[in-house]
């Protein structure tokens, strides 16, 4: 059997996202539609027969990663950390085909410890069950859980408490974010209103169209979005640009920013409002997808990337 191994770590998206309290450490109680779209970053690992653990990054977004200290980042903290947990001896080569902005509202860094975790319990042969790998995840960050879920989920709690949901229709979106990091300790501390009301989705709802879901979010919000907007005013402007193309359904940020999607009606409009938003804001990372069906979970299993 081959030692290297591939795992997509696809782009988080909260498609609402309520802050329903404060614990006293000061992390903040979420009640959050969670899906996960049709792009990401791909980390591919082989084993190693000594026990070092190396990481390389490529793609478009490698950038600042690929400069900084290779050590902090989220898949070696994962590798070092699975790694001490299962009385691993071996070490791995790891490599990051950065393709999502980071520090983005996406969850790139969280999906990608996720996905770390994912590969290198295939490459170790580890067989770790999923509420001990669940709660090693949670150690490396609020949304690693969720991440390493990889399914439609209401998340709680901190990021912890996933409850599975009904599978959403595929969608037809568009993201965009206008290329400036922003950092979610500073948002959730920028946040100065109340909570919101827990459990106001119903977990029962099944939805046939992008349109009748777009429908019933309307009724939801994101409550990061004052915050972010506050630091980062360009994220009013990149929610405008997708709510004027045609056929959008729905425009909302995702998690902490500045990332934001829409929900358009077909796919051809996705296509064209994309191309549209692209072709004015050169700087800007626009991106049209759907989402994450079990189909495409099932592929992943067998070790297939992202459509190009
Ligand atoms: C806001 C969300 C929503 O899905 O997404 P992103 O914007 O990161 O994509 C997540 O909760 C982000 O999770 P994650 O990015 O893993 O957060 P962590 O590293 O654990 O925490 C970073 C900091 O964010 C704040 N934080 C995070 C999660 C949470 N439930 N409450 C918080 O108050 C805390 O100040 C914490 O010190
Ligand atoms: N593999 C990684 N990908 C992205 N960011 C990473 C990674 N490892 C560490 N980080 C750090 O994690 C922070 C949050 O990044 P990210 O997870 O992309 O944000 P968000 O959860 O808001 O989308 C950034 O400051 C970044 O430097």
């Amino acid at each position: 059997m081959s030692s290297t191994h591939t795992e997509p770590a696809p782009a988080k998206l909260n498609l609402f996202l309520h802050v329903t309290g404060k614990r006293d450490d000061g992390y903040h109680l979420l009640d959050s539609l969670v899906c996960f779209a049709d792009c990401g970053d791909v980390i591919t690992a082989t084993a190693r027969d000594d026990a070092e653990l190396t990481l390389s990054i490529t793609g478009p977004m490698a950038g600042v990663l690929a400069t900084g200290n290779i050590e902090d980042n989220l898949i070696l903290r994962a590798a070092r950390l699975l790694r001490a947990e299962a009385n691993v001896t071996q070490g791995a080569d790891l490599t990051l085909e950065k393709n999502l902005p980071v520090a983005s509202g996406i969850g790139g860094g969280s999906a990608d410890a996720a996905a770390a975790l994912r590969v290198l319990c295939r490459v170790w042969q580890l067989d770790i069950p999923t509420t001990e790998l669940e709660k090693l995840a949670l150690k490396l960050g609020a949304d690693v859980p969720v991440c390493l879920h990889g399914k439609t989920v209401l998340m709680q709690g901190i990021g912890e408490k996933l409850i599975d949901l009904p599978e959403l229709p595929n969608l037809s979106l568009v993201l965009v974010n206008p290329g400036k990091a922003v950092s979610t300790p500073e948002i959730f501390a920028a946040r100065d209103a109340g909570f919101t009301e827990e459990n106001l989705w119903d977990r029962t709802a099944r939805f046939n169209s992008g349109a009748s879901l777009a429908a019933a979010l309307q009724d939801c919000r994101n409550d990061l979005t004052l915050p972010a907007s506050g630091i980062l005013p360009e994220i009013c402007d990149v929610l405008n640009a997708l709510a004027r193309e045609d056929g959008c359904l729905l425009a909302r940020m995702s998690g902490s920013g500045a990332t934001c999607f829409a929900i358009y009606d077909t796919e051809n409009q996705a296509e064209r409002a994309a191309h549209a938003i692209a072709e004015s804001q050169p700087d800007w990372w626009v991106q049209a997808t759907g989402i994450q069906t079990t189909e495409d979970r099932a592929r992943a299993q067998i070790g297939a990337s992202f459509p190009a």
